[in-house]
């Protein structure tokens, strides 16, 4: 899978935060109606989050038949939502709350409908306030007993992607955008 993403030769480690969730620990995600992860949204991914080693966050997603983009395929849009939620979580492994600046996405093979998704994000490091990420997802196939494997990463991904995530503070961030709704200035 080829990929075009600058990233700059002079990145800081991305460490991860003493308070960060253990590894296996599910993610609580961070709003019941959002999108990607919460359990609310009717027409969300209901993504399922995890802490990984190190900085790394691991999602599951079950392809869904309203995923829908090419005939019996996901759309490749899902499959970039999917990608920006479980990257958009790993700069909080590192204690940092950040929005997407940037999200690029690889597709390497066609996804069906109906199958089960691993994905798995991690840290490339960060420079002031950007978190570069990088991620994979494969699709999960079942063990001989019959049990879904997860494929870790031996197996070959079906997409890769690539985010910058550019820290804010949520206070000032999600209140301007809220004073810009009052004032009328966002309207529809
Ligand atoms: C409520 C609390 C809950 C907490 C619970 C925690 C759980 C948390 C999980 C969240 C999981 C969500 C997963 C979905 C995440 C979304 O989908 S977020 C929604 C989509 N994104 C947005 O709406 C962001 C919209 N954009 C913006 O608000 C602003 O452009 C930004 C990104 C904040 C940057 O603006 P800014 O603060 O003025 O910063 P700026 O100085 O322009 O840029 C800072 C640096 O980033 C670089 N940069 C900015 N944009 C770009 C770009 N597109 N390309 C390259 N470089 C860029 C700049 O060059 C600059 O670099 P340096 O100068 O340091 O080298």
């Amino acid at each position: 899978m080829t990929a075009f993403f600058p990233v700059p030769a002079d990145l800081d480690p991305a460490d991860r935060a003493a308070a960060a969730p253990a590894p296996g620990q599910r993610l609580p995600g961070h709003g019941r109606d959002c999108y990607g992860c919460g359990p609310d949204a009717p027409h969300g991914l209901h993504l399922e989050l995890f802490a990984g080693d190190g900085v790394a966050v691991t999602a599951r997603m079950r392809v869904r038949p309203r995923f829908e983009g090419g005939p019996g395929t996901i759309h490749g849009g899902v499959l970039a939502s999917a990608f920006d939620e479980v990257m958009g979580h790993v700069p909080t492994m590192c204690g940092r709350f950040c929005v997407t600046g940037h999200l690029q996405v690889d597709f390497a093979a066609p996804v069906p409908l109906g199958v089960d998704l691993y994905l798995r994000a991690t840290a490339l490091g960060v420079q002031r306030r950007k978190v570069f990420t990088e991620a994979h997802a494969w699709i999960v196939e079942p063990g001989p007993d019959g049990i879904a494997v997860e494929p870790g990463a031996s197996g070959i991904p079906v997409a890769a992607a690539h985010g910058l995530f550019v820290q804010i503070d949520p206070a000032s961030h999600y209140g301007a955008v809220a004073a810009g709704r009052r004032s009328g200035a966002q309207k529809s």
